[in-house]
């Protein structure tokens, strides 16, 4: 598995958001796109899960060009977790889970014990097999986060594509569905603002701002003082953890008059 997205671009009418942008994603890798609001993560990702078109570059998946390929099959190769959480209709839990099973089947196809199995699995992968009956609506932002990660566990895809995706959880879950994705051993390419969480659970990292490819690199080349006071405009501490051996970043709020 081999993502490669060369010198992507993308206007909204005649707005440039993102241009340029060049990244790989190779098997196995974990990489965090990183950078401040509005600096254009949840845009390149969008123009990967083809939510929408970009105006020039390439983006191909193990040399295929992805927006030449068809739903079904880029739906069987890609799972997306993207920001808005929104289901039109009110579902039952276990229903929009079963929905990741959809590219793996044929129209009219019942579900089979097997798949009621893979559904089971990932409800109680993401803490939400006591509120498959649940209805999706009535959950709280977290609980739908929940359910939208074990719908693409249920899907079984080789690579992931996260926008944010533990944003409205509790620390607990924030650790819990990144060591569940881990764990996977998938191919995952995710929007992360948690700087801390990027150097946890990151291979690399590509930073964005203004639209731009601003670095590339490990966390430990890209999460330094005077990158994060560059990129977000803040005062930070970074040392490697004793404990974690993993890049930890203290935050000095110009309030503390360090
Ligand atoms: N539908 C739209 N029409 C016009 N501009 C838009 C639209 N959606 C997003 N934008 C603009 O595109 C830019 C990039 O937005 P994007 O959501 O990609 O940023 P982001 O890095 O994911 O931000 P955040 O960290 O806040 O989620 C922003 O300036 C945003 O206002």
């Amino acid at each position: 598995m081999k993502l490669q997205v060369e010198q992507l671009s993308f206007s909204y009418d005649e707005n440039k958001i993102i241009e340029d942008i060049h990244l790989h994603v190779t098997k196995g890798e974990f990489i965090g796109i990183i950078g401040p609001n509005g600096s254009g993560k949840s845009t390149v990702l969008k123009n990967l899960y083809r939510a929408l078109k970009p105006d020039s570059g390439a983006m191909l998946l193990d040399g295929e060009n992805l927006l030449k390929m068809n739903n079904r099959k880029a739906a069987q190769k890609i799972g997306v977790v993207g920001q808005e959480n929104a289901v039109p209709f009110d579902f039952k839990v276990e229903e929009i889970v079963a929905m990741g099973l959809s590219p793996h089947k044929k129209l009219f196809d019942g579900d089979t014990p097997a798949d009621k199995e893979i559904v089971a699995k990932a409800l109680a992968q993401t803490g939400m097999k006591e509120m498959a009956k649940r209805n999706y609506l009535h959950l709280s932002g977290g609980e739908k986060q929940r359910v939208l990660l074990a719908r693409v566990l249920a899907q079984q895809t080789d690579f992931l594509l996260l926008d944010e995706p533990t944003n409205h959880l509790d620390i607990h879950f924030q650790l819990q569905m990144f060591d569940l994705i881990k764990g996977l051993g998938v191919t995952v390419l995710s929007a992360i603002h948690d700087l801390n969480l990027a150097a946890l659970y990151c291979d690399r990292l590509y930073v964005l701002k203004d639209g731009r490819l601003q670095k590339a690199g490990t966390p430990e080349d890209i999460l330094t003082p005077a990158t994060i006071q560059e990129v977000y405009g803040i005062k930070a501490d970074v040392m490697i953890h004793p404990v974690t051996k993993k890049i930890s970043i203290t935050y000095l709020p110009e309030s503390l008059h360090l």
